[in-house]
């Protein structure tokens, strides 16, 4: 039996406080998701009668040679094995770690349900322009909506919204809608939701080859929020896809069920308020940072000098915790607002921002970052303003006062502003541009799968 077309969207994110204090449950972030959201459709494929496939075709229409084909066949434990299909020999196999991994853990996961359907399908990609530099750009004929950015996937350049958690999550959720029953999947349940996250994470983690926080799976699945981590031990006792057992272990990890622990997640989104009349901006700078090694060079210096880490990851809690807590205040307070308090609470976290890179060495707010967010916070409407996730040469976000006049100036601002970035430990000038995007609280969601057909078809 054919199932039904589904379609489901997820958020991009920013982690707006908190980026290598997320790491350790001890502390939490405080993450936005975005607007910038990454659509999947699912459908059955249209065979030739006669003709049978054990196949599922992914497709990514916005980029060139973004087509990956996937066999399935059932193991004998129960499980599912999936082969990439090589289109053309001659090109040989172009990998997608992120499909191929979410695929394989919501296939298996899928497994051990009763009488499972999986029977082939279509899946299609389409994502919100934003995640990625538009030069070269087009937008498709009929369609105002996704652009075709002529490139292949390693050729694109992202603006770091975090297009593998959204797409994970996006996906995950998609094939779980499509081939399970409501009974046994409903997105629209905090159960259903709980075990998206579930899967998602250990399939994002599976496919970037280390378990990180996982704030960006959790805003793609439940959207803005304060964010706890799991424990991370929760998945490093695993096996893979494609050996005995895999389906089954999965099942219990995300269910929590035979013995498999709690996942000890906790997401707030009651402590997280954007209160009306304000907005996240965010900018692109275009010289990128390399995210790991930072990660590695902090920890390596937290582990070499707890006590100077220690003094200032509190710092930096407490100062992300105000906040967060202002941002609430002035949410649910009436009347005129005072914003004097919420732009003390950007300048206690940049200044603490700034002593963990001179202690770890680290360029989390370099001199450059510095001047660029002092001039946008110089401007009217600009309340306050840091360097997001693990900071770098990457991006700035803002929080201003949602007005046009606001906006103009800053891209007044960006349009002259000549960003000193480094690249490979050489000086290089890069722009600022603002992105189109801006916060949305809500997470995951189920979309109607005919606003899609233009880009499907
Ligand atoms: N539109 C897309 N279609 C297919 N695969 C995609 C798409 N967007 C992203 N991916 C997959 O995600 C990978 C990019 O993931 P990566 O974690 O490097 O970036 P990111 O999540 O955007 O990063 P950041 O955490 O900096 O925001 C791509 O190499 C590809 O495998
Ligand atoms: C440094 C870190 O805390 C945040 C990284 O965020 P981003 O990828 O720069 O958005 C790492 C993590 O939380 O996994």
């Amino acid at each position: 039996m054919a199932h039904t077309p589904v379609a489901v969207s997820a958020p991009g994110k920013v982690l707006l406080a908190g980026g290598y204090l997320v790491l350790d449950r001890a502390h939490t972030g405080l993450v936005f998701g975005l607007d910038a959201r990454i659509h999947i459709v699912a459908q059955p494929i249209h065979t030739t009668p006669g003709v049978s496939l054990n196949e599922i075709t992914v497709t990514s229409p916005q980029f060139v040679n973004a087509v990956w084909e996937y066999g399935y066949r059932r193991q004998s434990d129960g499980g599912i094995n999936i082969t990439q299909l090589s289109i053309d020999a001659d090109l040989g196999l172009n990998k997608n770690p992120f499909i191929e991994t979410a695929l394989a853990y919501a296939l298996n996961y899928i497994a051990t349900t009763s009488s499972p359907n999986i029977t082939p399908a279509a899946v299609t990609i389409l994502a919100d322009n934003d995640y990625y530099s538009t030069s070269g750009a087009a937008t498709e004929p009929g369609s105002t909506r996704f652009y075709n950015f002529r490139v292949p996937l390693s050729q694109a350049h992202k603006t770091g919204l975090g297009s593998s958690a959204a797409l994970v999550t996006s996906f995950t959720a998609a094939i779980l809608s499509y081939y399970l029953p409501k009974e046994s999947f409903d997105l629209s349940t905090d159960i259903g939701k709980r075990r998206l996250h579930n899967l998602a994470q250990a399939a994002h983690c599976a496919a970037q080859g280390k378990v990180g926080s996982g704030f960006d799976v959790a805003s793609a699945v439940y959207g803005s929020c304060l964010y706890r981590r799991f424990s991370p031990n929760l998945l490093t006792n695993h096996t893979e896809p494609g050996t005995v057992g895999f389906a089954k272990q999965i099942k219990a990890i995300v269910d929590e069920v035979d013995g498999a622990p709690k996942w000890d997640t906790e997401i707030r989104k009651n402590e997280f308020k954007v209160p009306s009349g304000l907005r996240l901006v965010m900018c692109d700078v275009s010289c990128g940072s390399q995210t790991p090694g930072m990660v590695k060079k902090v920890l390596a210096w937290r582990k070499e000098k707890p006590d100077e880490a220690d003094t200032i990851w509190a710092e930096l809690q407490n100062a992300n915790d105000g906040l967060a807590a202002e941002m609430k205040t002035l949410a649910e307070s009436q009347g005129t607002r005072d914003y004097t308090a919420l732009k003390k609470c950007f300048t206690r976290i940049r200044t603490a921002i700034r002593t963990m890179s001179e202690k770890s060495d680290v360029p989390i707010e370099p001199p450059s970052q510095t001047s660029l967010i002092d001039a946008c916070e110089a401007i009217p409407g600009v309340l306050g303003g840091v360097v997001p996730g693990a900071g770098g040469y990457d991006a700035i976000s803002l929080i201003i006062e949602d007005n046009q006049a606001t906006v103009q100036t800053l891209n007044k601002l960006f349009a002259h502003w000549k960003f000193k970035g480094e690249a490979n430990g050489d000086e290089i000038e890069g722009k600022v541009s603002m992105l189109r995007v801006r916060e949305e609280m809500e997470g995951v969601r189920v979309e109607d799968a005919k606003v899609y057909v233009q880009e499907i078809a």
